[in-house]
């Protein structure tokens, strides 16, 4: 029976444990280049003794990032700027992932703690935002997307595919392509953002069609022996949640027989008025859902926070990861916090040596 503490192999990559760093946007990046605050940030959190760290979403084109701030993997030098993180993550005993990204219709936008909301129109910082239709998100994301025609379809999924190749070759082992969170992708996927009558709109197969054709093509370039994941928005918690959740399982069978490795079970986030269930871990059984109809290994996150609840999330065979975000944050290291709580042996021993050593002392 697995534990929280117990290593994860998937293809060729083992994991330490089933903890994993959720992706999260730290908006300080320069022209999508990785800046000083990237490299004390992702060193500490892969010190912290986490199995997998996964590197926030990283746009596969300018107009694909969120904002201005956002990581990009669009070009070489982003690439080459990469690789001194990828060995701090090694360095800190986690394998280095990095999740890929087009943020679609929520494009152009201010940094959450400047707004959080769309530029103006007229803003010269801000750029024009494409999308499955012309469809706004609506609250504070206003601003009319551009329907993408076949030509935008195919650009962007090549954009996928190249921005694939440079996470490899920046030393990227586990890549995480996002397909949630009301993001390019996941507005394919819904039908509260995706209107078109051609073969990428209407029905649920022809609504998965972008997301199963990137899987497709970015699986032919991404090594067989690496894990293929993605993050995928499974339910809206919009009052039409079992079709919604069918739906996605049906896709993520197709994704299976692609070539997907894992899914990182998340919320569509397409429309202002979701009424989430906000509690701790909520996704799980959702997610656990997904586990058994799919035979996919998955992972969540949402309000996963104390340790004896991650733990048996995975002893109770609901997930085989869990994404922490905001838990890390607070506390980088919380892996040596549930070490200790879950009482495993040597729990110091979760952080590095100069560390570990002392904790270990003086009982
Ligand atoms: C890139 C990504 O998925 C991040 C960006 C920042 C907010 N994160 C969490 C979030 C998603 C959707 C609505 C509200 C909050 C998601």
């Amino acid at each position: 029976m697995a534990s929280l503490f117990e290593p994860f192999s998937l293809k060729s990559v083992t994991l330490r444990n089933r903890i994993a760093v959720s992706p999260m946007c730290q908006y300080m990046a320069r022209d999508g280049v990785v800046t000083d605050w990237h490299r004390a940030h992702y060193a500490t959190l892969a010190r912290g003794g986490a199995g997998l760290l996964v590197v926030e979403a990283s746009a596969v084109s300018p107009e694909g990032r969120i904002t201005w701030g956002d990581l990009g993997l669009w070009n070489e030098e982003q690439a080459e700027a990469l690789r001194p993180i990828v060995a701090d993550i090694k360095a800190g005993g986690a394998i280095p992932g990095i999740q890929i990204a087009h943020a679609g219709r929520k494009a152009s936008a201010n940094r959450p703690w400047e707004g959080d909301d769309h530029l103006p129109e007229n803003d010269p910082h801000g750029w024009a935002t494409i999308a499955a239709s012309a469809v706004p998100f609506g609250g504070g994301l206003p601003r009319v997307p551009a329907a993408m025609t076949l030509d935008d379809i195919a650009r962007v999924q090549n954009d996928f595919v190249e921005t694939a190749k440079r996470a490899l070759s920046a030393g990227f082992e586990w890549l995480e392509l996002h397909l949630a969170h009301g993001y390019l992708a996941q507005s394919f996927l819904s039908p509260h953002a995706n209107k078109r009558d051609d073969q990428y709109g209407g029905s649920a197969e022809n609504r998965g069609r972008f997301l199963l054709e990137t899987v497709r093509a970015v699986r032919k370039v991404w090594p067989a022996d690496l894990p293929l994941t993605a993050r995928l928005g499974v339910i809206e918690f919009d009052g039409n949640d079992e079709q919604t959740v069918a739906e996605a399982i049906e896709l993520v069978k197709r994704m299976k027989a692609e070539g997907l490795d894992f899914l990182d079970v998340s919320i569509g986030f397409n429309t202002p008025d979701a009424k989430i269930p906000w509690g701790p871990h909520f996704m799980a059984d959702i997610a656990a859902r997904v586990r058994q109809e799919t035979g996919l290994p998955v992972g969540t996150s949402w309000f996963i926070s104390e340790p004896a609840e991650a733990d048996a999330l995975v002893r109770e065979q609901k997930v085989d990861l869990v994404f922490l975000g905001r838990p890390l944050l607070a506390n980088p290291h919380w892996p040596y916090r549930a070490a200790k709580e879950l009482e495993i042996k040597d729990p110091a021993w979760v952080l590095p040596p100069p560390y570990a050593h002392w904790l270990a002392r003086y009982r």
